[in-house]
């Protein structure tokens, strides 16, 4: 995929590669223009959640994943979400990922 530039809610991020997709989500690296740090962030489609009436799992996902704090468990930073999609940051430092310094 070729980088561009994004303007996701939150700031303005170069969008780096597609690292993984999951049954609702991709997972970009980007790098936040403003500090140049990288970080993961999953696009979660809304429409495929509702459509599968998987909004509470999704949910419960959310709320335990904040919750967790262990050195093997990626830590979930900020949640977004806009009328078509859910973004989710993760902090880069604990990432195991040829895209993360
Ligand atoms: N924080 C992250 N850092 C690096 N890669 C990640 C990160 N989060 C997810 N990925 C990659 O993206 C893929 C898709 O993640 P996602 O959480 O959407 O789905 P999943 O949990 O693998 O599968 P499913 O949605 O079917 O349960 C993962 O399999 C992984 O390869």
């Amino acid at each position: 995929m070729e980088e561009q530039r994004l303007i996701l809610p939150g700031g303005r991020y170069e969008k780096g590669k597609l690292i993984g997709t999951g049954t609702f989500a991709k997972v970009y690296h980007v790098r936040e223009l403003a500090t140049g740090e990288s970080v993961a962030i999953k696009v979660i489609n809304k429409d495929q959640v509702k459509d599968q009436g998987m909004v509470d799992q999704i949910q419960r996902e959310i709320s335990a994943t904040r919750l967790l704090r262990h050195p093997h468990i990626v830590e979930l930073r900020e949640v977004l979400a806009t009328k078509s999609k859910i973004f989710i940051w993760y902090q880069p430092s604990l990432h195991r990922h040829p895209c993360f310094p």
